[in-house]
């Protein structure tokens, strides 16, 4: 059986709420780790990077208002977001692209710990095919629909080529994934009601480069001055 992820969008909590949710449990469960009881949202907000208003405001979306004085109860906060990402049960993932990528994907442990079980990587090489990664037989791409409905699979890594994603996507749709992580650099067209999320180590880099170039010309006197170059977009 398939499982749909988001009950945080069923229950109306804004996107950009829960784009921040993963930033708050990685410090709590940090802080957990500590031996940490309780914590306040300043605290709390220095260590996921956001700022404070903007925390209590989050939190109270899942009706967590912390106590005054006290703060919030870690444990507790790390199991109310856990539920509302969905966290607290076990999601089988499929990797497709069984590459440099893929590979590097399938090795990683820290999914597992996160509730996010690789269930299944798949390849159209035979080459890979049939290769022992972190414990799984490479699959061949023809059996995809196969394994997503034997295994369950609720989220699948798209670690193809760019030229193969767009119709691994429509495949993987078409046997009932909604939700699909995309590594490659295309912007793949999906139907409303399927979540891409993308990963794009360039764009970031390129982002760090602009603010980089800002740094040196604001210390040499350079053309990206902010005073010189008004209409610049603020990232
Ligand atoms: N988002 C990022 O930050 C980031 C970083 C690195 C790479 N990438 C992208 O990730 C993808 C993988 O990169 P890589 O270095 O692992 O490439 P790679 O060539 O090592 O691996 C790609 C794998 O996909 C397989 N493949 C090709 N067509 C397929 C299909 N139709 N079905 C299933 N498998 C298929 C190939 O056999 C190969 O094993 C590329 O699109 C690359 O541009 C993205």
């Amino acid at each position: 059986m398939i499982r749909r992820l988001s009950q945080a969008r069923e229950r109306g909590i804004p996107e950009a709420t829960v784009a921040r949710l993963p930033l708050y449990l990685r410090a709590l469960n940090g802080m957990a780790e500590r031996g940490l009881a309780t914590v306040s949202s300043e605290d709390l907000a220095v260590a996921a990077g956001v700022n404070s208003a903007k925390l209590r405001k989050d939190l109270s979306h899942l009706g967590s208002y912390g106590t005054r004085g006290v703060g919030y109860d870690v444990e507790y906060l790390v199991y109310q977001i856990s539920r509302e990402l969905g966290l607290t049960q076990d999601w089988a993932v499929a990797i497709v692209g069984v590459g440099n990528l893929g590979r590097a994907l399938a090795n990683y442990g820290g999914f597992v710990s996160r509730g996010f079980r690789v269930a299944a990587l798949l390849d159209a090489d035979p080459e890979v095919v049939g290769d022992h990664i972190a414990g799984l037989n490479v699959e061949h791409i023809d059996e995809l629909e196969a394994v997503i409905r034997r295994r369950g699979v609720s989220i699948v890594v798209l670690a193809t080529p760019a030229a193969a994603a767009q119709q691994v996507a429509e495949r993987v749709i078409a046997v009932g994934v909604t939700s699909i992580l995309n590594f490659a650099p295309v912007v793949l067209a999906v139907p409303e009601g399927v979540d891409i999320r993308k990963v794009d180590l360039s764009i970031e880099l390129q982002i760090l480069a602009f603010h980089e170039q800002r740094k040196t010309d604001r210390m040499t006197g350079g053309p990206a001055m902010a005073e010189e170059w008004p209409e610049a977009v603020d990232l």
